[in-house]
Parts: C-alpha cells; structure tokens; sequence
C-alpha cells in the first residue's frame, strides 16, 4: 500500500472514531447479513471491544442457541436476548453485533434505539442464503424450504429493520470492504445530525 493510501485508511478509522464517540455500534439484521464477522473488523478497525449478542447468550447460558431453542422456546429466547442486549449496552464505546431477531422484538429494539448508533446490514435472498445455507444451526430456518422461510422473514422484518439510524448494503464483496463503508455510514451519519 502506498504512504497516501495508508494515510486514508488511518483517517477513515479515526474519523469513524471520533464520530461515533462514546456511543455503541449496534449492528442489525437478517441471518447471514454479516453481523457476526463484519462488526469483529469494524471494532479492531476502531480499537474497541466487540462483543455478539448470541454469543454472550450462549456463554451466560452454557447453552447453544439451538439447545435454548428447543428446550425452552422462542418467548423465552426472547426475553433472555432482551436482557443480555440492554447489559451489553449499558456503557460504550462497544460494537455489538445482535442476533438476527433482536432489533424485531419491541423491548430489545427499544434498548438498541436507547443504547447507540444502530447499523442495518441489508442484503438480498440470494446473498443470504448463499450464507446461511452451509450451516443448519439456525433453529428457525429448520423447516421444510429454509429459502422460503428466509423469503418470508425478510418480507416480514425488513419494515422494522429500516427503523435503525443507518442502512449499509451488505453485498458480495470482501467483509474487510464492508467494515470500511459501516465507518464511512458512521462518519455520514454524524455529518447529517451535526446538520440538522
Ligand atoms: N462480505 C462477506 N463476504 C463473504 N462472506 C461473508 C461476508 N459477510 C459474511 N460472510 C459469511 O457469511 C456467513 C454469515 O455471516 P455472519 O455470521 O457474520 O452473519 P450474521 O449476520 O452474524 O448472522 P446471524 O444472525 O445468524 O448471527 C459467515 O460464514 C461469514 O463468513
Ligand atoms: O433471526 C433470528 O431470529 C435469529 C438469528 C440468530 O442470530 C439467532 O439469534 C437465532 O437463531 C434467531
Ligand atoms: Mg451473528
């Protein structure tokens, strides 16, 4: 990389810093949007602790998420997710990426709308299930067509969705590329409410 390269690179880090300041990154959305392992980059970009909502349900529990499924629910998921997700949330900067149905369940989405700069990663049927299809640890897509349940999940959740502060695209490119336009969205949407 060249010495004027490296030097955008370091500015497009610490201006997203300074922008977000110390508010928590959430980032939301379907399974498979890249949550998990874009906002793991979009945190070591920024120097600050990262942390995914269904893994810490997963560690409090000493269950899988697929084991809470089946043993106790979604309701209960639910509410277990709700509480991790405001703890989580309580001091920052952090980046929390959150499991795919927690910014659609009205008392977690009012942590999140509380607790920082919420990021939707919105991506298309075929980018997703090109994901999520290699693994089947996702209990709710263990049904007769998962495609078509992804199908109906995105008709039904993408209205709630679009209710977080920013909209990035998630696209079929490198994951490091995704990180860098969350921190340009940050940097974006910081110059929009300094405006407004
Ligand atoms: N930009 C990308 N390019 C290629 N593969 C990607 C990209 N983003 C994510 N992936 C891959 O897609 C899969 C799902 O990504 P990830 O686990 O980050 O999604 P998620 O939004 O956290 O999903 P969930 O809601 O199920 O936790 C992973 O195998 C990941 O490596
Ligand atoms: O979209 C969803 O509702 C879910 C997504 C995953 O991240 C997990 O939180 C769980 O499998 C439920
Ligand atoms: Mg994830």
């Amino acid at each position: 990389m060249s010495e004027q390269l490296l030097t955008v690179a370091d500015s497009l880090k610490d201006r997203a810093r300074a922008a977000l300041g110390s508010r928590n990154l959430i980032l939301v959305g379907l399974m498979g949007a890249g949550k998990s392992s874009v906002g793991r980059i979009v945190a070591s970009q920024l120097a600050i602790p990262f942390i995914d909502s269904d893994l810490e349900i997963e560690r409090v529990s000493r269950m899988t998420i697929a084991e809470l499924f089946a043993a106790y629910g979604e309701q209960e998921f639910r509410a277990l997710e709700a509480r991790v997700v405001k703890r989580l949330l309580k001091s920052g900067p952090r980046v929390v990426s959150t499991g795919g149905g927690a910014f659609i369940n009205d008392r977690t989405r009012k942590h999140i709308k509380k607790g920082g700069l919420s990021v939707w990663l919105k991506a298309d049927l075929d980018v997703l299930w090109e994901r999520v299809n290699k693994r089947d640890t996702r209990p709710l897509l263990k049904t007769e067509n998962p495609k078509q349940t992804l199908e109906g999940l995105m008709n039904a959740r993408y209205p709630i969705y679009a209710q977080a502060d920013i909209t990035v695209l998630s696209r079929d490119v490198r994951k490091e590329i995704m990180a860098d336009e969350v921190l340009e969205a940050v940097i974006e949407a910081q110059k929009e409410s300094a405006a407004s």
